[in-house]
Parts: structure tokens; C-alpha cells; sequence
């Protein structure tokens, strides 16, 4: 985090102290906007034209922009290292900066703001491939993309002792690649998907599977303090690398160093998260390159980057994230309105059809944003591509770190959640919209939000997006398309006004909005429309990692990695966790997506995902399962792996199950349940699928595996069970999954390979217990794995 969040004030207050900068000249024009007239905005695709009337009323924020304009976002051939680095580049400029609609910044000033918004500019623009207009539009970054052109030249140096490489980019110069590290800027200023990393501060893990396009780091300029001059910033730079190479790899790059040199630190990333699902055989490659990549040749070999966990790309395959000109605006406006002083902060919802760059913009915003503000609050309606929790879950997050990876390198808990249960929401609307006007009370309106919404703009899933528009009181709309014919209609505020919803019709007044709200929403929305220009921009991704089931899978993964030991410990299976045991009459349990015959709820539950959620109604049972008859909407503070009755299941069902009628809808304080002391351990019956540890049907049990803490479990009085189910890795991949089921099937009497026998004998001839056969770093042969297949058969 970059700035330190201020505490509640009032609304303005907060906002300014959020920001980053304090003294930045972004501020020093500090006279109050007024906020715009929506009446007065067109429904073009950008808001282009309302920026004459908005320039005309607000003259001091006009005038830094103008000035701002004259400092040339330009460089030049001389001034940049590009090239020493071999690579063409020819003066850049940046005529299409457009304020909050564009309008176009004029030339002929040197003062500091001008510096602050050349740097700005730098920092937007600089971000990708512009891939459509002249020669003159393309970025730096684009200039090198050309196929054919010589592989930029890195100069980095890998440390042995300290296991770690220095990289000196010059000014301008990228890197494009495939992998994951931990980043530290040592001199100088980077950008990494839009946010900025300057010299002091923390590291950074990126993450760069082939799930999603690379990422890039840009070297930006700008990066002396004011008062330097350029030998005291080189010897400084030379110190730098000095202090991080020892005296063989140090000769070789100090002379590369200069005075607007980045010096970056990228250290080899060994995280829970990498290790669990690195232990997995299908995810041995997840930070490797893809398969088009292969087959492109479009590695740089590089020993600096192999050693630290990194690969360099070049040629087309080196584009990274491409920035559209349309989206190069809207990031610019949206900017522009957070650091305009508007009446309130904005509300930004993001939508367009599947695979449109929904996600990937959200957290270039998300990024961008950062660099200005402590938080950003981020309202999660797609249930299928969750950005932080796993899928089938509706929430509300604050965002305080940049997003520099995909959705399942950064699960974390939410601030308030809503389980859906299912990866879509086409079986009950009216919960999937009361579930987010629900979460919606909690935004506090201190800091910007940005809205992500589901893929589906056709038929139902348009009235809904309607509905969104006018619950939440939208004041920027961004809408993404590609190709030539349009997805869905332009959601114009003037289309609004006269639009259908699934539970809202015109003339609609905003539902849950404030009488201030209330006033500024009647006045409608700014549209941002973006075409995307990336190739496959509207096709879903078809190669290893990127299909939206194989997404949704990483993201439990990543979700239930959260188990794993900080340390570097072995990594453990999921059933090697002492599981919580909940009492089955202390918690109702509802199944969110079909009827289950009660007699079956068990069967249904076992080896299931669980939403863990917050009822606000005491629950008592007989001593037999709680079962709730409709499902609810309620807090949801994580998800388990359930683990109930088999063994015994005939002791729990003997039971009648208790139905919980009519269980409302609303928010509750949670019931306590009962947890298994810390150092319990169940005793292993025999294994299902997986994650199953045991039970006690005689004491009535479920047992969970969650990484959600003690302290906020014992919230939990009621389990949902929907249709994401956990991964299949997950309950057929584990070693210790294996010797749990080839352990159990021999104790059980059931025909098992002769070389599983072996396996097994081989273990218990090394001395292993039953118990040690568990551990993780236990490995089994191939044949063990055949045998495995060869039970679950049976
Ligand atoms: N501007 C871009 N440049 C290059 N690639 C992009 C860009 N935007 C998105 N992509 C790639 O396209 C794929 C889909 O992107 P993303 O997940 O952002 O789309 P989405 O609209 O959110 O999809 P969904 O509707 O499934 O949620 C990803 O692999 C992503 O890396």
C-alpha cells in the first residue's frame, strides 16, 4: 500500500487525504469541480464532447491540464537507452490525452504540473500496444513489438550467493514476460499493469501464467528527486547495484548504469500459493510459457531471469495487456474523476460480454487507481471469474494492494460476502440481485468502487445489467466491446431511462440510493465505451489454463492454499488437516441449487464445497441435521470442505432431519458452534474421494477443512451447499490421497495390484506408521498411481 489510509471523516475529507501525494501538483489547482451535468453529456462513445462545456466551467482544472500538455510526453531517440538496446524508436508523442472526455491538451509549457501529468501520461500510455492508427500512436512498448525485430537486449545479472538478479532497464525500455517473482525497485520508478513502484518501496509478487496475457514492466522516467543532478543519480544507481551483486556479475552491469536507470531487484517467489499448486502434476507448467508461445519461439533465453523464475518474450508474443485508444480514454477520464474533486466518489461499474477484457481492465483501473488512493472498494457481481473469492460468491472487498496477477494468485477473504453457490446465475435471479443490493449497504461511499458484472448481456442477463445501473446509481458506465457488430445496445443514460430491468421499469428511480445520491443519480451516467483490440478479444480462451472451468478450479486452489504453512514446509493434501467438528444440530444446512430428498442431504453434503454463513436465527436440533427448507441470503465468512457422515450415516438419518422453515432474509449476528480442540484429531476411516478424515456419527458430526480462523467460524451457524464443487486435482491428485485409499482398501479386505502391496510394504519395512504414510513428502511410484485409478474403479 502506498498511502495510508486516513480515518472517517467526512466524505471530501477522506478523499483528499486518501490520495496519494499530498503535496503532488495533482492538488494544487484545489478549487472545487462541480460535478458534471449528465443531462449535458452525449451517449457517444466516450464523453468526448461534453468536455468543451466542462472545460468552460471549470477553468482551473483546465489549466493544469493545458499546461500539462507542454511538457512533450515525447521521447526521443537521444534521450532513451533504447538505443543502446538495439531497438528503433522513434520520437513519441502523445497527442490523444483527453481529460475527462477528451479533450486535447495543448503544447508550449514546462512547468511542474506539466511534469506531474507528462509523468502521468507516461505511465497510462506507456502500458501497452496501441494496435489500431498511425505509426505515430504506437507506444514505445509497441515500437518493439514488431515480429522480426531483434530481441531487446536485458541488462541483468544473476547473484548466486544472494540468489537473486539485478535488472537496469534504461528509460522507456520493457519487459515482457512469462513467470512469477517477488519485484523491489532499487532506483528509479516501474510500472507493472498500471501501477506505479518506486524506490523504497515494498516488493511486489508478480504473476504471469499463460492463464492470461503477460505482464510487463516499463522503466519510467521522471524518477530523480527534484535537486539531483544526473552524476550524483548515476553514482547513486552504481551504489545500488554495487550493494546487490557481488564483485564478478557487478563489472558487467555498472556500466550499463545511468542516471534515470530503474534498478529493480527480482527475487525467486516461493509462496504457499506457488508451492500447493505446484505440487500438483497437471499445474507443474502453470508459470511456464504456452503452448503459442513454444510453438513462437518467443522465449529470450536469458540465465539472469531462468534462475530467478522468469522468461523473457519477445516478438508478437511480447504485447502484453494491449491498450485500445478507447480504453487509453476511459482509464484517463475514470482517473480524472477520482482526482477531480466530484460531488462524491465514483461509482464504476464495468460490463461487456465474456472474454471482452471485463477483469484485465478492472485491475489495470483497480492498479491505476492506487497510485492515487489508499482503496478501492470492488464489488464482485460475476459469479463465474471471481476476482477474490472463489466462484459461486457474491462480495464486497477493499483493495489496498495492487492486483499483479490473475484472480487465483490473489483469493483472500472478502470484507462481507453472500454465497450464491452456483457459477451462474440464471436459476434464481431476484437472490442474485437481492443478494448484491444487500452487499451494496455496506459500501461506505469514501472511496471509488469499481462494480465487475458477469459476461451475460443477452435476454435476462441485459435486464439485469439494467437493474445494476440503477440500484447502485452509477456514475461511470464503462462498456467493453470488439469486433464489428455490437454485443448489446449502448447503455446510454438516455437508453436508461427508458430500459426494462428484470426487477426495475422506467421511470425508475434509484432503489437503494441517498437523497444526495438519489438527486446525482437522477441526472445519469458517463458512458466509457472501449473496443477492444486484443487478439481473441470475445473468444473464450481454449488452451491450457484458460478455460473458464480450469479458472474457476485455480481459484479454489488458490483459495484453500491459504491452509498451507507460511515456512517452507512440505506442501500438505487437504485431508492432512485437522478438520473443525461442527455438531450437525448446531448448524442448519441448505442445498442452493436443487431439491435433495432429506434422507439424501448427507450423501449430497459429503466431500462438498460449503458456503460457511451467518444466520441471525438461533438453530436447535434433535440431535439430527438442520435442514433449511428455502435459501437464504446471509453472511458468508469463507468456504469448507465438508466432510460428513458415511459411516455412520445410517445413525444420522435414522433421525428425521429437522427443517428450518422460513428462514428469512436478512442480515444476522452468528450462533456459536463447537470446534475440535486444537490438537484433536479424527481417526481416519476410510477414504472418499479425498478430503474425508472420518466422523463420529455417534456424537452427530460434520467436519470441515477451512482456512477461515477459529475467532470468525464460531460465527457460523449454517452451511450452504451449491454446485461448484472442488477441484477434481484436488480429490484425485493428492500423494497422501493415494496411501490413504490403498492403505484403506488393504485394511478392508478389497483386491489391491500387486505393486501397490509393494508400495505399501516398502513403507511399513522402512518403519513408516500408518500415520507417517500421510505425510506429504511421501512419494509414490507410478504403479501406485494406476492402482489408485484401479480403486476408485471399484
Ligand atoms: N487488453 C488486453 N490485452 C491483451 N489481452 C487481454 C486484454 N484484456 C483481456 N485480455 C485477455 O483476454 C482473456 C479474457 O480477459 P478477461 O478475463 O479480462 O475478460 P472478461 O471479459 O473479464 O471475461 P469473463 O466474461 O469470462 O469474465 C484473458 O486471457 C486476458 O488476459
Amino acid at each position: 500500500m502506498k498511502v495510508h489510509k486516513a480515518s472517517s471523516r467526512s466524505k471530501n475529507e477522506q478523499r483528499n487525504a486518501t490520495k496519494r501525494h499530498p503535496k503532488s501538483k495533482w492538488r494544487v489547482h484545489n478549487k472545487r469541480i462541480r460535478s458534471l451535468d449528465p443531462s449535458q453529456l452525449t451517449s457517444s462513445p466516450t464523453v468526448a464532447k461534453v468536455v468543451p462545456q466542462l472545460a468552460n466551467r471549470q477553468k482551473s482544472k483546465l489549466k493544469r491540464l493545458q499546461k500539462a500538455h507542454a511538457k512533450a510526453v515525447t521521447l526521443s531517440p537521444e534521450e532513451s537507452n533504447f538505443v543502446r538496446a538495439k531497438v528503433r524508436v522513434p520520437p513519441v508523442t502523445f497527442p490523444h490525452v483527453h481529460t475527462n472526455g477528451g479533450t486535447e491538451l495543448e503544447t508550449g509549457s514546462d512547468s511542474e504540473d506539466s511534469r506531474d501529468w507528462s509523468s502521468y501520461a507516461k505511465s497510462v500510455l506507456q502500458n501497452g500496444l496501441e494496435m489500431k492508427g498511425g505509426e505515430e500512436d504506437l507506444t514505445p512498448v509497441a515500437r518493439v513489438q514488431l515480429e522480426d525485430e531483434e530481441p531487446p537486449e536485458y541488462h541483468a545479472q544473476y547473484d548466486h550467493v544472494q540468489n537473486h538478479t539485478v535488472l537496469v532497464l534504461q528509460q522507456g525500455q520493457f519487459l515482457c514476460f512469462r513467470g512469477k517473482c517477488l519485484l523491489t525497485c532499487l532506483s528509479g520508478r516501474v510500472e507493472v499493469m498500471g501501477f506505479t513502484i518506486e524506490q523504497g518501496q515494498q516488493p511486489y509478487p508478480l504473476f504471469s501464467p499463460p492463464s492470461h496475457c503477460p505482464l510487463t514492466i516499463i522503466a519510467l522516467g521522471d524518477c530523480a528527486p527534484p535537486g539531483r543532478n544526473r552524476k550524483e543519480g548515476r553514482l547513486e544507481a552504481k551504489a545500488i547495484v554495487r550493494k546487490h551483486l557481488s564483485s564478478e556479475p557487478r563489472k558487467r552491469l555498472l556500466s550499463e548504469v545511468d542516471s534515470d536507470s530503474c534498478v529493480v531487484l527480482l527475487q525467486p517467489l516461493d509462496t504457499p500459493l506457488v508451492r500447493f499448486l505446484t505440487s500438483f502434476g497437471e499445474l507443474d507448467h502453470l508459470f511456464g510459457l504456452s503452448s503459442k508461445e513454444l510453438r513462437s519461439q518467443a522465449a529470450v533465453h536469458n540465465t539472469a531471469f531462468s534462475a530467478v523464475g522468469l522468461t523473457a518474450l519477445r516478438g508478437l508474443c511480447a504485447r502484453g495487456l494491449v491498450v485500445s485508444r478507447s480504453y487509453r480514454e476511459a482509464l484517463s477520464s475514470l482517473l480524472n474523476a477520482w482526482e477531480g474533486d466530484f460531488d462524491r466518489c465514483p461509482i464504476i461499474l464495468v460490463c461487456g460480454a465474456k472474454n471482452s477484457g471485463k477483469s484485465s481492465f478492472n485491475r489495470h483501473l483497480i492498479n491505476t487507481l492506487l497510485n492515487h488512493t489508499a482503496s478501492v472498494e470492488y464489488l464482485e457481481c460475476d459469479l463465474g471469474q471471481t476476482e477474490f473469492t472463489p466462484p459461486g460468491c457474491l462480495s464486497l472487498s477493499t483493495v489496498t494492494e495492487p492486483l499483479l496477477g490473475p484472480p487465483f494468485t490473489h483469493q483472500r477473504e472478502a470484507e462481507h460476502m453472500v454465497f450464491y453457490g452456483q457459477s451462474d446465475c440464471q436459476a434464481d435471479l431476484d437472490r442474485y440481485l437481492d443478494s448484491l443490493k444487500s452487499l451494496w449497504r455496506y459500501y461506505s461511499g469514501e472511496s471509488p468502487i469499481v462494480i465487475n458484472t458477469m459476461g451475460w448481456v443477452k435476454g435476462h442477463g441485459f435486464q439485469v445489467l439494467v437493474d445494476l445501473i440503477r440500484f447502485f446509481s452509477v456514475t461511470h458506465l464503462v462498456q467493453l466491446s470488439y469486433g464489428d457488430a455490437p454485443q448489446c445496445a449502448n447503455l446510454t443514460p438516455e437508453f436508461l431511462r427508458s430500459a426494462h430491468g428484470f426487477q426495475t421499469h422506467p421511470p425508475a428511480q434509484p432503489v437503494l440510493a441517498d437523497e444526495l445520491d438519489g438527486h446525482l443519480a437522477s441526472r445519469g451516467h458517463v458512458l466509457l465505451s472501449i473496443h477492444s483490440e486484443f487478439e481473441g478479444a470475445g473468444t473464450s480462451g481454449e488452451m491450457r489454463h484458460q478455460r473458464s472451468n480450469e479458472l474457476r478450479d485455480l481459484a479454489l486452489l488458490g483459495y484453500f492454499s491459504q491452509l498451507q504453512s507460511a515456512g517452507p514446509c512440505p506442501v500438505r493434501p487437504l485431508h492432512c488437516f485437522t478438520p473443525y467438528q461442527v455438531p450437525l444440530s448446531a448448524v442448519a444446512l441448505g442445498v442452493t441449487h436443487c431439491e435433495v430428498a432429506p434422507d439424501h442431504i448427507l450423501y449430497a453434503a459429503n466431500a462438498s464445497l460449503v458456503g460457511l454463513c451467518c444466520l441471525g436465527e438461533k438453530v436447535v436440533g434433535r440431535g439430527g441435521p438442520v435442514l433449511l427448507s428455502q435459501t437464504p441470503i446471509c453472511p458468508c465468512v469463507g468456504l469448507g470442505a465438508s466432510v460428513s457422515a458415511l459411516k455412520g450415516r445410517n445413525a444420522a438419518t435414522r433421525k428425521r432431519p429437522r427443517t428450518l422453515a422460513k428462514t428469512s432474509r436478512r442480515n444476522f449476528p452468528g450462533l456459536r458452534n463447537k470446534e475440535t480442540p486444537a490438537n484433536a484429531h479424527c481417526i481416519p476411516s476410510f477414504p472418499v474421494q479425498g478430503v474425508l478424515r472420518g466422523v463420529d456419527m455417534a456424537r452427530g458430526l460434520y467436519f470441515l477443512v477451512t482456512p477461515v480462523p477459529p475467532a470468525v467460524l464460531r460465527q457460523v451457524n449454517c452451511l450452504l451447499l451449491g454446485e461448484v464443487t472442488l477441484p477434481k486435482m484436488l480429490l484425485t491428485m493428492q500423494l497422501a490421497t493415494i496411501v490413504d485409499a490403498l492403505l484403506a482398501a488393504c485394511l478392508e479386505g478389497l483386491e489391491v495390484p500387486t505393486q501397490s502391496c509393494r508400495v505399501i510394504a516398502g513403507c511399513r519395512e522402512s518403519g513408516s506408521d500408518n500415520e507417517d504414510l500421510r505425510q506429504p513428502d511421501y512419494r509414490l511410484t507410478d504403479a501406485a498411481s494406476l492402482s489408485f485409478s484401479f480403486l476408485l474403479r471399484k
